[in-house]
């Protein structure tokens, strides 16, 4: 509970909208409750006044009408406000969460199963709706509709309005929690399964041909199958326990209305009330009902959102991998990089890199040579400020990276990760995520050089080409050039470059090699590479190893 607590900040930036919502809602079950009110009255009562024609029809004919319309124009508002309010405020959560994690968003992928760091921020999320709902919602709206009607009831037949308050809280209240705590286990186990069958939907996803090649298809089936059984059983579950939940308040709702009969009747024998304000008074205490209906379908999905939002804290709780400087310098212009006594470890007993120096001047280009896991890449990650050395510091243009805004670092150096992703989109699309408003000239030009241009026009629809999730529709090698391309587009001053060949046959790296002074040009280029460098494509080549650098002899 403490968990869902903690998203409260959040809730109130949107306290506005909540409340219109909330406004809405409660004009819809007023309007509802006097609409049944006063339709059975007025039938009754022109049932019984027609003979003498002196009832007046137009003044409760017009009240049906206008509540009728009142009760569909605050519904309609309520539902479009609540549900839009309730949107802002996920969408809220999951940037907030994902700003916390910032880098480390990454790291917590990488601590957690597969798919289930994007389940956290997706359906972990969404699970969190019904509690702004009910907070915002039917609760409050059957306690104070609720409080109306047993007001109302307690002027017109005070020994009914008792008893309808006595069903009435029952339902609100009694039936409410018993139902939270009777399924709140039942809600997290719901959200552990979903969790697992979306990481075993990844697996079978990515891994399909693997798993075909090694006959283990069927078994991830049957795996897979399982825990939908499991999950299926468990929503089943919770589904007869919010049924039972809303036939015991059914049950509530027509002993008020019989209590409210038996007392109006004996009211009405001494003529202390008229049938028809005692048919009316029957039927808006069982509208009144509805209210509580509403309470019991979101209290279902407290369990749910109790345990998502504790997996969310967390989440949220993964301490930040690097944190933004509060006052951060300007960082001068410029492309050189100096690295003194630079020593990092993902276990910091255990370094990757010792007490590592390092300088390249603006302009020029260095290649890092090294063996597999020499830690090659965490020089890239951590010159990018993916990470914070345990000792020693990294500077551009002079500055300390921990001095400056993450942005303007990540404005100035450009990276080609080893495993670079290609998002969903056009080919144009994902030229452009690192160099927005490129121009189709741009782009080609890039493409040229990461020696792409020629396939790209052999398309019919050219930049616009959709690459399909992940660039499933390009082969390895096109997706490793598309990157590229994207890299050489961006205006950074400072290109790392992590294996940029890779997924190239030997003749288009050469190329690639050969071209890549020129792509370059003017702009500090530091290209980490296993393959065999053709002479005079860097200006110098450094080999990494035992967490140190080291001049090529
Ligand atoms: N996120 C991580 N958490 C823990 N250890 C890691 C992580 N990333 C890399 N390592 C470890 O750090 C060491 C250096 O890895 P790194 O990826 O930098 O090597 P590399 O030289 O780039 O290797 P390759 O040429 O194979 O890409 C390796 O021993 C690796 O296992």
């Amino acid at each position: 509970m403490r968990a869902l607590l903690s998203f409260h900040p959040l809730f109130r930036r949107h306290l506005a909208g909540f409340a219109i919502a909330l406004g809405l809602s409660l004009a819809t079950l007023l309007a509802g409750v006097a609409l049944l009110g006063i339709s059975g009255w007025f039938l009754t009562a022109a049932f019984l006044t027609t003979a003498t024609m002196s009832f007046n029809l137009f003044g409760p004919s017009a009240a049906v009408r206008g509540l009728s319309m009142l009760r569909i124009l605050s519904r309609y508002g309520e539902k479009l406000v609540g549900h839009d309010t309730t949107l802002r405020v996920l969408a809220d959560i999951r940037e907030w969460l994902f700003r916390r994690l910032g880098p480390g968003v990454h790291q917590a992928n990488q601590a957690l199963r597969k798919g289930d760091a994007v389940s956290r921020l997706t359906a972990d999320v969404d699970a969190l709706d019904s509690v702004f709902i009910v907070a915002a919602g039917p609760l409050v709206t059957g306690v104070l509709t609720a409080t109306a009607v047993t007001v109302f009831l307690s002027v017109m037949l005070p020994a009914a309005a008792i008893l309808y308050a006595v069903f009435m809280a029952t339902a609100l209240f009694v039936v409410p929690i018993l139902l939270s705590s009777g399924t709140r286990r039942l809600g997290a186990r719901i959200i552990d399964l979903s969790t697992e069958l979306r990481v075993a939907a990844f697996d079978m996803v990515d891994g399909h041909a693997d798993l075909i090649a090694f006959g283990a298809a069927d078994r991830m089936r049957a795996r897979s199958d399982a825990i939908a059984a499991d999950l299926s059983r468990t929503r089943l579950r919770l589904a007869r326990a919010s049924a039972s939940a809303s036939a015991a308040i059914a049950v509530l709702g027509g002993l008020a209305v019989v209590g409210t009969l038996l007392t109006g009747l004996t009211a009405l024998e001494r003529g202390l009330i008229s049938g028809p304000i005692l048919v009316g008074l029957l039927l808006a205490s069982l509208g009144s009902f509805e209210a509580t209906a509403a309470v019991t379908r979101q209290v279902a999905k407290f369990g749910s959102a109790i345990a998502a939002a504790e997996r969310l804290r967390r989440l949220a709780e993964t301490p930040p991998v690097v944190v933004d400087t509060l006052h951060p310098a300007a960082l001068p212009a410029g492309g050189s990089i100096s690295i003194e006594g630079l020593t990092f470890g993902y276990d910091p007993r255990r370094p990757v890199l010792r007490n590592l120096d390092l300088t390249v001047d603006a302009g020029s280009s260095v290649a890092i040579m090294g063996e597999s896991g020499a830690g090659k890449s965490t020089l890239g990650a951590l010159l990018l400020r993916l990470a914070d050395p345990i000792a020693g510091a990294v500077r551009v243009a002079g500055t300390d990276i921990r001095d400056i805004a993450q942005s303007d670092l990540h404005a100035r150096i450009a990276l080609l990760e080893q495993n670079a992703p290609v998002f969903i989109g056009t080919i144009g699309d994902n030229l452009r995520i690192g160099c927005n408003g490129a121009s189709d000239d741009e782009c080609w030009f890039a493409l040229g050089k990461a020696r792409l241009a020629d396939f790209v026009r052999s398309l019919p629809a050219g930049l616009e080409t959709p690459v399909g999730e992940a660039g499933h529709t390009l082969s390895v090698g096109q997706a490793r050039r598309l990157c590229l391309a994207r890299t050489l587009l961006s205006k950074a001053e400072i290109l790392v470059l992590d294996e940029p060949t890779s997924g190239l046959d030997r003749e288009t790296e050469l190329s690639f090699f050969s071209d890549l002074r020129n792509a370059t040009v003017g702009r500090t280029v530091l290209l980490i590479s296993h393959a065999h460098l053709p002479f005079g494509i860097v200006d110098r080549i450094l080999h990494l190893t035992d967490g140190r650098l080291r001049e090529d002899q």
